[in-house]
């Protein structure tokens, strides 16, 4: 039975058939016209974004790729991936109608009937590599987050022919391949400035060997102070690079100390979001940083977002790399499968950067 405006989820269970087992999502609870938000959804004080812990007149690099074999250009890059463990790049070799494409087929996937994107969740999904579902770890949450996803890892062309959503099957593959030249040109760079200068086939692997490509809906909320889109994380990766549209709402953490200041990634048509992950944190020794970052729920505008999530393979073993221990610098994490480090990350609710500590010395 649909539940009511009047009373609509006094018992958490109502609430999980709705959005999780029916695969209505927190799209169908913003398209319900709710007054106030489910108590589920509310986060502790602490988890909440206040107005007074964000930075104005910050902002993170914003890169022009139109020269990235330059020199200077170069050294932007590593210093941002140092320093912010974040950019924004700009003049890069993506078209901006493959961008528009993506999000328009964004629209599409999360427009479709819930039993239609259900047919994606894990309960339902042929294959491990396609997932629709909401919130980040609805078992491990005391709160849930007001998101809902689709979550395509890329095995072959093959695969995703057979098994992703029509909806947005071919324009996530075109973004993806698009971008992956870009992505190159970054690594390479990246690589440069610790003295790596040969990606051979196992360092590739390593950079690289995986992807996965998420397409994020935050629907208007009712009462977005009292939630998160998503919470304080950072991403498992190795890089992460995102297309936002034009609403806004990311921010990332300051770089002063251990100040709780967080800065807006302020949207730029044509350009996108690159970030550090923990991946590329622990291969560099620490000397590129992955940084805090959360999204901040919208009481007026659906938001979307679609990060491609570049990774080592699964089943390979990261740590600081071997070029680095060689000129004498002691690591600070040890060698871990990937894919048990991925496990550990899903396993949680967001916090922080607290995942990096299951690879820490
Ligand atoms: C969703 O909201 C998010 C997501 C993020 C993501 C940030 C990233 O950086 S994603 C990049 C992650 N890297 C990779 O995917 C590459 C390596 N992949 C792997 O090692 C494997 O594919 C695997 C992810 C470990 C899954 O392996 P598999 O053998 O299929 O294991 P399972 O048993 O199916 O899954 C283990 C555990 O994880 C949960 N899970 C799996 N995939 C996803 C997914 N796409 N999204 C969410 N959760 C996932 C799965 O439910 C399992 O948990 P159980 O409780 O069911 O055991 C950042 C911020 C966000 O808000
Ligand atoms: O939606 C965004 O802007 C960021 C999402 C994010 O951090 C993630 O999916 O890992
Ligand atoms: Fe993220």
């Amino acid at each position: 039975m649909a539940p009511t405006l009047a009373e609509p989820f006094a018992d958490s269970s109502a609430l999980t058939e709705f959005v999780i087992n029916q695969g209505n999502g927190v799209k169908g609870l913003s398209e319900m016209g709710l007054k106030a938000l489910p108590k589920q959804y509310i986060q502790p004080l602490e988890e909440r974004l206040s107005m007074n812990k964000i930075l104005d007149q910050e902002a993170i690099p914003i890169i022009d790729m139109s020269k990235w074999e330059d020199p200077q250009v170069a050294k932007s890059i590593c210093d941002a991936a140092s320093k912010w463990g974040f950019f924004q790049i700009v003049n890069h070799d993506v078209p901006v109608q493959v961008l528009e494409n993506v999000k328009q087929a964004t629209y599409r996937f999360f427009g479709l009937p819930a039993e239609e994107k259900n047919k994606y969740s894990k309960e339902h999904s042929p294959s491990n590599s396609v997932r629709f579902g909401t919130s980040f770890s609805p078992q491990a949450e005391k709160a849930l987050e007001w998101k809902d996803y689709l979550s395509l890892f890329y095995v072959s062309d093959e695969e995703a022919f057979a098994l992703w959503p029509p909806a947005c099957r071919d324009q996530v593959l075109d973004y993806m391949k698009k971008s992956e030249v870009v992505i190159k040109q970054l690594l390479q760079v990246l690589m440069k400035g610790l003295n790596v200068t040969e990606i051979d086939q196992t360092k590739e692997s390593l950079l690289m060997g995986s992807m996965r490509t998420n397409l994020n809906y935050y629907p208007i909320c009712p009462d977005p102070e009292l939630t998160v889109g998503v919470g304080r994380h950072s991403d498992v990766s190795t890089l992460t690079m995102l297309l936002q549209d034009e609403i806004g709402g990311l921010f990332v953490k300051g770089n002063e100390g251990d100040d709780d200041n967080w800065i807006h990634v302020r949207p730029i048509k044509g350009s996108l979001v690159i970030n550090v992950g923990d991946a590329l944190q622990i291969l560099s020794n620490r000397r590129y940083r992955s940084v805090e970052h959360r999204v901040v729920a919208n009481g007026s505008k659906n938001r979307i977002s679609v990060p491609i999530f570049v990774n080592p393979s699964p089943s390979n073993m990261i740590g600081p790399l071997p070029e680095l221990i060689a000129s004498g610098e002691k690591p600070i994490y040890k060698q871990v499968l990937y894919s048990d480090y991925v496990k550990h990350f899903f396993s949680k609710a967001h916090d922080g950067k607290k995942t990096v500590e299951f690879a820490q010395l």
